[in-house]
């Protein structure tokens, strides 16, 4: 293993005006490959440019390894750097954006980046941060709340949709596989994932989609990292001053025009499926309540060696998006040990969100079936600290730009138990893609 040249950094963050949106702060003529974000309802982190990155050339990050090396690389920059930080509020100071393979064998092992320029905001204070290599002279500008740069608008350009690993007509077969292998005893839920490729014939701009989809998506996180553009509804792990919070999702239906009832919490007295109500039917279909209730445990199970308390509610509640309604259950704790966001975020990774029950097997089973490497779709993504708090998100509901920009892998997968239907399942892939298909200006 090649050891990595470990960079000197100097961080400087000033206050600035809010700004009405972070995304007009990113300037144009910047590679789409080094935008970087975490966004959600107009608050939290833009970033652009390399100060560092713990996947220097020559450094393999792929393996089992992968979050641990990032994070002892991370302890180490942080322990090498200067910092000046006037503000001192999540997200200011010095600051890396990282996002990881799913499987440990992918050859898209991800890791951390530190941008050279970072804008935030939250709470109606605003900040930009610049970072530098210490022997490196120049210092970056702060951007100008007057910028203007000009992302293309519309839809991208000579842009067409082609099969991914398994096309859709065949989606259906590989579920009923699943399917059997899960009645003949092998595993209890297994989620597996399909991806689309959608070629342009012009560079697809990252901001463009960002916008797009914090915009339609605003109660989810948009973000970037290394070509990964996307906007999650599903929040891994947040660590913030030794509060522990995340939000798992599994069970899916889709939104459709029906008007809304006017109770949407589970309801423990139903008797009846309702049908006329999406919400309804959720809250009380027994295959997504089991589907949700292992992607529960084994995030509880993964959290609790790390917490001196945690609450688990018992009951999912509906999260509404604009294409789907989720099961979702909210977990809150304390930290009970010194773990950064990060290493919670390996501990918790691959939830049975994502993965399966047991995780082992639903590996295996994912990488028989699904027939491709997902890459960092569904690994952990997001953004920490120096102090090491920080958010990590599933990335799901996202694309994969291409080295040229000229191509995006887009991807989508769901939860397969017994009671499981292969049609409904490759209607839930379609409907998830939907969001990736509003960022590219094809429609939803
Ligand atoms: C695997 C995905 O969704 C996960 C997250 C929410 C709901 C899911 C489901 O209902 O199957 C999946 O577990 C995806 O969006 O690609």
């Amino acid at each position: 293993m090649t050891v990595p040249v470990l960079p000197r950094l100097r961080a400087r963050t000033l206050e600035t005006p809010p700004q009405p949106d972070l995304f007009d702060l990113i300037p144009s003529d910047v590679d789409p490959r080094s935008v970087l974000s975490w966004v959600r309802e107009g608050s939290g982190l833009v970033g652009w440019g390399r100060a560092a990155s713990s996947a220097q050339a020559g450094t393999s990050t792929a393996g089992p390894d992968r979050f641990a090396l990032a994070a002892q690389w991370w302890r180490d920059v942080v322990a090498g750097a200067e910092i000046e930080d006037e503000l001192n509020l999540p997200g200011t100071g010095l600051v890396a954006f990282g996002s990881f393979a799913f499987a440990p064998e992918s050859p898209d092992g991800g890791g951390l980046v530190v941008p050279r320029v970072v804008a935030g905001q939250h709470d109606g204070r605003a900040w930009v941060t610049s970072i530098e290599a210490i022997e490196d002279e120049s210092v970056p500008s702060a951007p100008q709340a007057t910028q203007a740069p000009e992302h293309s608008a519309g839809p991208t350009p000579g842009l067409t949709l082609r099969d991914g690993a398994v096309p859709a007509r065949e989606w259906p077969s590989v579920i009923a596989t699943a399917i059997e292998r899960i009645e003949a005893g092998e595993v209890d839920k297994v989620v597996l994932a399909r991806d689309v490729l959608a070629v342009s014939d012009r560079p697809i701009d990252t901001v463009t989609l960002l916008r797009r989809l914090a915009q339609r998506y605003a109660a989810t996180w948009t973000f970037a990292v290394d070509g990964l553009v996307g906007a999650t509804p599903e929040m891994l792990v947040r660590l913030q001053h030794g509060r522990v919070r995340s939000r798992v999702l599994a069970g899916t239906v889709r939104r459709d025009q029906s008007p809304a009832p006017s109770v949407t919490e589970p309801h423990p007295e139903l008797e009846e499926p309702h049908t006329s109500d999406p919400r309804l039917h959720l809250v009380s279909s027994a295959k997504d309540l089991e589907e949700h209730a292992f992607a529960v445990r084994s995030v509880a199970e993964a959290l609790t060696p790390h917490c001196a308390s945690l609450d688990v509610p018992e009951e999912p509640f509906v999260l509404e998006l604009p294409d789907v309604y989720h099961l979702a259950t909210d977990l809150s704790g304390e930290a009970g040990d010194d773990a950064t966001s990060l290493d919670l975020a390996a501990a918790l990774h691959p939830s049975a969100a994502v993965c399966g029950t047991p995780s082992e097997v639903a590996a295996r089973l994912i990488s028989e079936l699904e027939r491709m490497d997902r890459g960092r779709y569904a690994g952990p993504v997001g953004w920490m600290g120096a102090s090491g708090d920080g958010d990590w998100g599933i990335a799901l509901r996202c694309g994969q730009l291409t080295a040229q920009s000229h191509a995006m892998r887009l991807f989508a997968g769901g939860g397969i138990v017994a009671a499981s239907d292969p049609q409904a399942e490759l209607a839930e892939t379609e409907v998830k893609l939907a969001a990736m298909r509003h960022a590219l200006g094809l429609g939803s």
